[in-house]
């Protein structure tokens, strides 16, 4: 399997060509930065710290496209519309780390995982996909007593609110008790707000620093709290994920897919 990484010389993409370069079963084929990088044309590997790779790095997917299987795409919502498009043109397979997208972005997405395999998670860590499984039955136990509100804490460069996971974990939290998160859903509150209603799911959001991400889910009621969490210290995590997913979509030729599929969980 030949990976291309889109995004070459973003905090991810760094992390992504390391996490390829260290992996049996794939090799990179490509990593494409921005057209106008002055990054284009130096080597990949020295780039993510991994030594020469013999791979220059290209200004664009055109350039690549006779050099991969499956692209990696952990970029913006607007370059993932256009590499989801490249993909179903050149029947190229995708795996998709992006948060942030929009619905219409979302329903794209979903649109072209009927003419390509696509892969798509806002947290590709095999933590944070084990608490979402084990939220259902948290939830699903403590039922509509508790007052649930989702914390998330990131570094002080990222730009969407609330994070793609914490979203995930509010979804997986209102299907177990049967609630529509676009409904129950508050995002920050301020003033005079007056008393918590008792389905609301709440979501804080905190940007300092260099924290990679951390996700807590709190359970609240009168005489007790459960609080289920989930702390990143390396964005590795995220990125052997990922190429765990390319290896997996080896054997599919089109439909959507999650970390909930590559691990097993569902
Ligand atoms: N699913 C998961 O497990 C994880 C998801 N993420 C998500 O991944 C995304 C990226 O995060 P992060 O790596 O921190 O962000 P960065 O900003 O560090 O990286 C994004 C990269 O995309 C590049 N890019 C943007 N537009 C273009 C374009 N038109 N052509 C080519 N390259 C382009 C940027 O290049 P330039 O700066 O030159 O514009 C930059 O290098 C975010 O949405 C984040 O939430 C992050 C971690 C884990
Ligand atoms: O932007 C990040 O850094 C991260 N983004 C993802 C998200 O939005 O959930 C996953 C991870 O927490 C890191």
């Amino acid at each position: 399997m030949r990976v291309a990484v889109i995004g070459a010389a973003g905090r991810m993409g760094k992390t992504l060509i390391e996490a390829v370069c260290q992996a049996e079963g794939v090799t990179l084929g490509a990593a494409i930065v921005h057209p106008e990088s002055s990054l284009i044309g130096a080597d990949a590997g020295e780039l993510a710290g991994v030594g020469r790779q013999g791979i220059a790095l290209v200004g664009s997917l055109e350039a690549a496209k006779d050099d991969f299987d499956v692209l990696i795409d952990f970029t913006t919502p607007a370059l993932t519309q256009q590499n989801l498009d490249f993909c179903v043109a050149h029947s190229k397979k995708i795996v998709i780390g992006t948060t942030g997208l929009n619905d219409a972005e979302t329903a794209h997405l979903k649109a072209c995982a009927d003419k390509t395999a696509v892969m798509f998670a806002p947290n590709m860590s095999v933590g944070v996909n084990v608490c979402f499984k084990v939220l259902e039955l948290v939830a699903k136990t403590l039922g509509d007593d508790y007052d649930i509100e989702v914390i998330e804490t990131h570094h002080r460069h990222k730009v969407d609110s609330p994070s793609g996971t914490a979203l995930r974990l509010g979804e997986v939290v209102a299907d177990a008790l049967g609630r529509d998160l676009k409904e129950c859903a508050v995002y920050g509150r301020e003033g005079q707000i007056g008393p918590r209603t008792q389905k609301e799911i709440g979501f804080e959001t905190v940007r300092a620093g260099d924290v990679v991400g951390d996700h807590t889910v709190l359970f609240a009621t009168e005489g007790e709290r459960v609080e289920i969490t989930h702390k990143a210290s390396s964005r590795m995590t995220f990125a052997k994920g990922a190429v765990r997913a390319c290896g997996w979509l080896a054997g599919k030729e089109v439909g959507l897919f999650d970390m909930q599929d590559v691990l097993n969980l569902r």
